[in-house]
């Protein structure tokens, strides 16, 4: 049975705790407080605890990292394991430094995650799959993307979600394929960031079905997205970075349900 994840979240304003970059921070919260969750920024290693029990989901983002926020995460990450709050991990840009790659490959090791979130650069990465990533942009590749999320999936024990023009899903064995969005989307800074947030107040609704929460999250926010780019010209850029966030605080699940364009296959 389908869930409804937005007039939930709506409901009950989870508290998503994240620990995030410096780019997209501000957008994010933003992003949340539309969809009706409710977010808190914290990165002091001091109240990662406190913040574990009242939080319903963290997610940990890598985009700027450095060794203090890193010592923060690994407490957080724990902490919210021991209270059974879903994690998620946005891998940014991991594959563009060896310090990233170390960092991820500790937090895998220290934290279990329920989900998974990066762009195809950044999954390929983490699945050991070649490809030419660029920075935290996606790149381009010649490997099989629905390979890349089962792989992840399966290494991690988790869902991974590979976003891009169209978005895989995996628990490991079956695939979503999403095929909502719109081009505007890399061309805004925090898209991805924000989808991260997103799957995490879908987890903190249901984190018994945790392959169908992110399926749903990745939908829900590929429709907000493609409903946003409607009504703009091409490179209107900067509408559409305000426009994501008026599109998903209008967005409902029958909208989605509507709109969305999934395919799930395997399993
Ligand atoms: N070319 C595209 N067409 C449609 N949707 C896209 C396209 N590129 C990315 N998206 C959407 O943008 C959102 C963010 O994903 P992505 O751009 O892959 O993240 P990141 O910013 O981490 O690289 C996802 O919802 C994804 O479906
Ligand atoms: C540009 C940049 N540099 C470090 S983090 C970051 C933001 C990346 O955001 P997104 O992956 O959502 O585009
Ligand atoms: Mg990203």
């Amino acid at each position: 049975m389908q869930l409804h994840y937005i007039e939930k979240i709506r409901q009950t304003n989870p508290l998503i705790h994240n620990i995030t970059n410096i780019v997209v921070a501000n957008y994010v919260a933003n992003g949340l407080l539309a969809l009706g969750a409710s977010p808190i920024m914290a990165d002091a290693v001091e109240e990662m605890e406190a913040l574990a029990k009242l939080s319903s989901a963290l997610v940990l983002n890598i985009g700027t990292l450095d060794s203090v926020k890193v010592a923060s995460m690994l407490v957080a990450g724990k902490a919210a394991n021991q209270q059974g709050i879903p994690v998620v991990l946005d891998p940014v840009g991991v594959g563009a430094t060896t310090y990233r790659q170390q960092v991820v490959a500790e937090l895998l090791q220290q934290v279990k995650f329920s989900a998974i979130r990066g762009n195809a650069g950044e999954m390929a990465q983490l699945a050991g799959i070649d490809w030419q990533a660029k920075g935290v942009d996606a790149g381009s590749g010649a490997g099989d993307v629905v390979l890349i999320a089962q792989t992840v999936a399966q290494r991690y024990q988790c869902i991974a979600a590979v976003s891009g023009t169209t978005d895989y899903i995996s628990d490991g064995q079956q695939v979503a394929k999403i095929t909502n969005g719109t081009a505007m989307f890399p061309k805004i800074t925090g898209s991805g960031c924000l989808l991260g947030a997103v799957i995490g107040a879908f987890l903190a609704i249901n984190q018994q079905n945790s392959f169908q929460a992110v399926t749903q999250a990745c939908t829900a926010y590929a429709v907000a997205g493609e409903i946003a780019a409607k009504s703009l010209q091409p490179t209107q850029y900067g509408q559409f970075y305000l426009g994501l966030l008026d599109s998903l605080a209008q967005l409902d699940d029958q909208k989605v349900t509507e709109c969305a364009r999934v395919e799930v296959i395997g399993g």
